[in-house]
């Protein structure tokens, strides 16, 4: 329980904090107001069934001399009027309530899964090689929402029904201690018993509900996302079986959950029912009058009548928080882990403040220098990149070659900052990227072995990620003419508008390569680094390209990892990896063996 609390405390800002203290302060008013206004209907109702009765209660008759009321009817006109204004209060201020609850909870539902898809997005890669997009998906998606209803809302109301049972229970021990305590130990004890019975279940449910979410997110995405490979290999039936179990055992798990919802109702009203009972019986025993016997029962159960929604739904909520519990956790541990690098990014940036901001505008001009760079993936034991120091001299174009699996990919990652080494030391112009990173990275135009293309125009994907209203549409054509697309976007209908598709379907692979190309080029960046990226491509198409890659020499670095010879054959170094090592350096120009 208190680690329940001190996680959710932790996922909320202060003012958030502030926002459900107030949130709580308006359900124990409507509660208030609630009561009241079934409180006035009693004696309202007194008085209409019996006018002598107005004379024994005090409030009244105090009420009835202050307005000097001629006749009773007058008085029961009044209190009609009273009532129903009441009522219509009450209820626009559950309308406000209702209002300001939904505002405050959408509100803090809609911060929470900003921040958590802000802090996934700006999470180091190595985050994202180890978790499943799918699982993330659902924590923005369905664990906010778990947190949100089934954890605070619950919990506030939750606290709203505690605040009735123990009102309820304080004026039943002044007006009948025994009886009430016999009857509270023994209820009490028998909740208790049946909580701690269904507590490890209840959680345990909780924990698998949250995996086979996220496995049936899994599914649908493997299965849609591979729809053609799925198509030519006929095996459909594979992926529709895999998300039927999940959603199957998804079945089984809510099954089990509403039952164990259902259930307190139906043991507590048994065990009301006993203990009415018996505690009628004591009274009976302790040989009170039959009239005293009676009010007691009266009270008893009206009590009763009172109490078993309110303990129903304190043992329904509790199960349901429970059952929500490890949503808190989640969040909590992708949360907290942000913080911690968070923390340590702003250090690191304060530290270095002057000098990123100082070199914004800055040109590199010395080189890239990698010293003994060593990394191992998370969880391997194997190095990927063992010992590698090279230099890459500004302004040459370098290529990687070397056997699959060799450590190219690794060894760029590591070059473009995605990846941390694990010893050694990554320098540029002599300052390590770590303390340079966001001014470094904007240099660079990266153009992966695959290019995600969003289901957007060519405008977009070439500009990508910039606000629609920021694009340039000049650089857009001139980048697409660097990439050798400008005459294919020229001849659509649509020319920048149009739309490739999801993942670029409507696009050649051919095309789509050439898009990820412009796209690094947009920036106009420094450095360009091209991960296999004219591998997808025809020979001719691959010519071209290089040329006008080759066009580009003079002004910018050139990283590229090939394995066509062709495609490297006007590179001015060439690095050969081998099993994670710097097998060899060829240098083609004097120039650049000079500059080494
Ligand atoms: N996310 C990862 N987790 C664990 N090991 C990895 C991961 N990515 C790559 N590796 C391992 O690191 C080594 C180097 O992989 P890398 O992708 O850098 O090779 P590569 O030379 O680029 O290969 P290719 O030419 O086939 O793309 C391989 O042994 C690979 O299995």
């Amino acid at each position: 329980m208190k680690d329940l609390i001190k996680k959710i405390l932790f996922l909320f800002s202060k003012k958030e904090k502030l926002r459900f203290l107030l949130i709580f302060v308006m359900i124990i008013i409507a509660a208030v107001l609630e009561t009241l206004g079934i409180g006035l209907i009693v004696p309202f109702v007194e008085i209409v069934m019996n006018s002598s009765s107005l004379s024994d209660n005090q409030i009244l008759m105090s009420a009835y001399e202050l307005f000097s009321f001629q006749s009773t009817n007058d008085f029961l006109i009044f209190s009609a009027i009273v009532l129903l204004s009441v009522f219509i209060l009450k209820n626009i201020y559950l309308l406000f309530f209702q209002y300001v609850q939904s505002l405050v909870i959408l509100n803090q539902q809609n911060q929470l899964s900003v921040r958590l898809f802000k802090s996934y997005i700006t999470k180091p890669y190595t985050f994202h090689l180890q978790r499943n997009s799918a699982n993330l998906l659902r924590n923005i998606n369905n664990e906010v929402p778990r947190v949100i209803y089934g954890i605070i809302l619950s919990g506030f109301q939750l606290l709203t029904e505690l605040l009735v049972i123990a009102c309820i229970f304080i004026l039943l021990i002044t007006i009948a201690p025994i009886p009430t305590a016999i009857s509270s130990i023994t209820l009490g004890g028998s909740v208790f018993l049946f909580n701690k019975i269904f507590r490890k279940k209840i959680r345990a449910l909780g924990k698998e509900s949250q995996a086979v979410s996220g496995n049936m997110i899994k599914w649908i995405n493997q299965g849609l996302g591979a729809s053609k490979e799925i198509k030519v290999m006929g095996n459909e039936r594979f992926f529709v079986q895999s998300y039927l179990k999940e959603s199957l055992r998804n079945a089984r798990i809510n099954r089990f959950r509403l039952m164990l919802e259902q259930s307190p109702k139906f043991f507590l009203e048994v065990m009301i029912i006993s203990v009415i009972l018996g505690t009628l019986l004591i009274i009976i025993l302790q040989g009170k009058n039959t009239s005293n016997v009676v009010s007691m029962m009266a009270l008893f159960a009206m009590a009763a009548f009172r109490l078993m929604p309110s303990l129903t739904r304190v043992m329904a909520l509790v199960n349901g928080i429970r059952f929500n519990r490890p949503a808190v956790d989640t969040l909590y541990e992708d949360l907290i882990l942000d913080t911690h690098k968070g923390m340590i990014k702003s250090e690191e940036s304060s530290k270095n403040g002057t000098e990123t901001i100082g070199n914004r505008e800055r040109i590199y001009q010395k080189g890239i220098e990698l010293k003994n760079v060593s990394f191992r993936y998370p969880e391997q034991t194997n190095y990927s990149i063992k010992n590698v120091s090279l230099s890459i001299p500004i302004g040459q174009s370098v290529a990687f070659i070397g056997e699959s699996g060799a450590g190219k990919t690794t060894l760029v990652d590591l070059i473009l900052g995605v990846l941390e080494p694990e010893s050694g030391q990554i320098l540029v112009d002599d300052i390590s990227i770590n303390q340079q990173i966001n001014i470094w990275q904007r240099k660079i135009g990266y153009i992966p072995q695959t290019i995600y293309l969003s289901d957007d125009s060519i405008r977009s994907n070439v500009a990508f990620g910039v606000d629609p209203k920021n694009i340039d549409d000049t650089e857009v054509w001139r980048s697409l003419e660097q990439a050798k697309l400008k005459e294919f976007v020229e001849s659509l209908p649509g020319k920048l508008d149009s739309f490739v598709g999801e993942r670029g379907v409507r696009l050649s692979g051919g095309q789509r390569q050439r898009i990820g190309i412009a796209r690094a080029l947009y920036n106009n960046p420094e450095i360009l680094v091209m991960d296999e990226a004219t591998s997808a491509l025809d020979n001719e198409t691959e010519q071209e390209i290089m040329k006008a890659i080759d066009g580009l020499k003079e002004e910018k670095t050139i990283l590229i990892i090939a394995h066509r010879l062709t495609t490297i054959e006007n590179c001015d170094i060439i690095f050969q990896i081998s099993k994670g090592q710097l097998k060899e350096s060829v240098y083609k120009t004097k120039d650049a063996y000079s500059a080494v």
